[in-house]
């Protein structure tokens, strides 16, 4: 180590030639004088240990994009690793479309990177809705797009997602391999620091005027009944959770014929502090959803909405008489959305011979709704990994084939009604709700009511979905290890509360008992933990690690076939059952796991 600026690097060297290579490649490459002097500080207060954890592993794309904590380190999300993962995409585009939401400063970066290399960047003047990324790429013919935002992350996170010219997220292999490139080649070009090229290149254009305008009017591809929308009686309340969705979604109902949803005040502005929320993502539920829900009752709106904050996402809830608040899971929400789906798309198909070429599509975790439409229907569905860059993936394989995908979701709130965008979309799904929900009210009937309708017809579908937050990754890694370990070397568990477990499928070393040749179906997702257990009684269970946030999900689904049946009883015995499978192969009390607590 040499002398750097004030600080002798040669005198604070740690003996850790890992270490030391990473301390003095920080300190020589971040302009950043606020991050510099973060890991300064570290660096003389002898903090070796968390200089090691900062430093000395890298962020990797996870569920969607890159995400951490914002601070100083390769493993965070700062400007020196956010030049330093545009800088590779630099290699691979002709031109970007950008934006910010809560830290324009990472997006500027992201767009002076591709300035300073002379690449033409669409960067939008103010916060835009993720879905816009892929929506804009697509329309301008972008080579890729970016969005900086962390969704439903605690405040003090950060993210990058980053889209294919194709608008879908960027997914194995291309996102190892531009991680491959951040490894060999992470010294930043003295002109990326060049933050003002985002105000005065003449390469950058602002398209947020045109993206909006013909947003709003391909949402006609997903608006059937805009008649009987300027006449209904219902009242919508609407949450942007502190995020970005307020203006959208208040445009994408009158571009359907509705007056706009009325807004939670405290909640309609970007605000990086969530500071009404406990948690800022509606998927938690009624205790996040207070303030709009109060304000439904005080304005007699029978519904509730919620975009989580990067408005990709989805929650509704619906007021009936019988039992106050319904709000609805995401797989509720699916059925009730891929119904509504068919039910129009069949409106136009009447020729069975389409039925071949049409697809329905959910992530592995989320429920098996679909799959029974298409079973009974005669279409097609098929499943992924989690997240949306496997769906946007799915989907383009299919339009190669002259299929097309009407419907996708994943069980985490996550929609994508029609084709505008390869990606979720809580903007669409909003109105899209809204127009499903007074098409029904004119017929007598609640979104509740309905779901039970599809349920009668299609089968019971009762999951559940949640999770234990844990902290520390090598007690992650030892719950996994055990549960491929169980009864000795290479054995899984064979019951679970007295049940049998009749099928287990690893993803993540790419086994599955189910199959002829034992190997699963789904890529072999090694980075991350995934095993599925089928029990005798029809319950699958899934258990997973996030690639979001420290948390290991769990997910658990009985399907019944159609017909009436004692819901009360399936319902108990899932809880049942999923407690004691949580309990008997997660350990949480042995292994300091915290439960979820709302
Ligand atoms: O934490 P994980 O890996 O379970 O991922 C979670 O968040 C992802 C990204 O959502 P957003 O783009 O809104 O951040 C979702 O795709 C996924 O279904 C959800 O479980
Ligand atoms: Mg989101």
């Amino acid at each position: 180590m040499e002398n750097n600026g004030d600080l002798d690097l040669n005198c604070h060297a740690t003996g850790d030639v890992r270490l030391d290579t990473a301390i003095y490649q920080w300190i020589t490459w971040d302009k950043n004088p606020k991050t510099r002097a973060q890991i300064e500080a570290l660096l003389l207060d002898g903090q070796v240990e968390e200089l090691r954890r900062r430093l000395c592993s890298r962020m990797t794309f996870g569920t969607a994009g890159l995400r951490a904590a914002m601070g100083a380190g390769f493993a965070l999300i700062n400007d020196l690793t956010i030049i330093q993962s545009t800088q590779v995409n630099n290699s691979y585009v002709k031109g970007i479309d950008s934006l910010s939401y809560m830290t324009s400063s990472l997006a500027r970066l992201t767009a002076a990177v591709m300035l300073c290399k002379d690449i033409p960047v669409f960067l939008f003047s103010t916060y835009v809705p993720t879905p816009f990324v892929p929506y804009a790429v697509k329309r301008l013919g972008a080579a890729a797009g970016v969005m900086v935002t962390a969704s439903h992350n605690p405040k003090e996170d950060n993210g990058y997602k980053v889209y294919w010219h194709n608008g879908a997220q960027i997914s194995s292999p291309n996102d190892k391999e531009i991680l491959k490139c951040i490894e060999e080649s992470s010294e930043p070009w003295s002109e990326s620091w060049n933050e003002s090229l985002a105000d005065n290149s003449p390469l950058r254009s602002d398209p947020l005027r045109e993206i909006s305008k013909k947003y709003m009017e391909d949402l006609s591809s997903v608006c059937f009944h805009r008649e009987l929308n300027t006449k209904s009686p219902l009242k919508f309340v609407h949450s942007s959770f502190h995020g970005v969705g307020h203006d959208y979604v208040q445009q994408a109902f009158r571009a359907f014929g509705f007056p706009p949803p009325i807004p939670v005040p405290e909640q309609k502005d970007p605000d990086p502090n969530f500071s009404t929320v406990s948690c800022p993502n509606p998927e938690e539920g009624e205790s996040v959803l207070e303030l709009s829900l109060r304000l439904a009752e005080r304005e007699n709106a029978t519904i509730v909405m919620a975009t989580d904050p990067d408005a990709d996402r989805l929650a509704v809830a619906e007021q009936s008489d019988r039992c106050g608040w319904k709000v609805f899971t995401g797989n509720e929400l699916a059925a009730l959305l891929g119904w509504w789906m068919l039910f129009n798309w069949k409106e136009t198909h009447s020729d069975p011979a389409d039925r071949e070429r049409m697809y329905m599509l959910a992530t592995t975790v989320s429920s098996k709704i679909l799959k029974a439409f298409a079973r009974i229907e005669g279409f097609h569905f098929e499943e992924t990994l989690p997240g949306f860059k496997w769906i946007g993936k799915k989907i383009h394989e299919l339009a190669k084939t002259g299929n097309e995908v009407i419907f996708a979701f994943e069980e985490s709130i996550g929609f994508l009604c029609g084709s505008m965008v390869p990606d979720k979309d809580g903007v669409s799904a909003a109105v899209v709700v809204a127009e499903m929900a007074s098409y029904l009210y004119n017929k007598n009937l609640t979104l509740h009511q309905q779901l039970e309708n599809i349920f009668e017809i299609y089968g019971y579908h009762i999951s559940t979905t949640s999770y234990v937050i844990c902290h520390d990754p090598p007690t992650v890694k030892r719950i996994f290890t055990r549960l491929r370990n169980f009864e000795g070397e290479n054995t899984y568990p064979r019951s679970s509360g007295g049940h049998s477990i009749v099928d287990v499928r690893d993803v993540t070393t790419g086994y599955d008992s189910s199959q002829p040749d034992k190997l699963c179906v789904l890529p072999m997702t090694k980075s991350s933990q995934m095993i599925t257990f089928t029990l005798q009684n029809g319950i699958v269970a899934t258990l997973r690690t996030s690639g979001t946030e420290p948390k290991i999900k769990f997910y658990t689904e009985f399907c019944a076939p159609p017909g009436k049946s004692d819901i009360s009883s399936l319902e108990e015995e899932l809880k049942k059952v999923t407690d004691t499978l949580v309990e008997e192969f997660l350990e949480p009390d042995k292994n300091n796991l915290i439960r979820r607590s709302i």
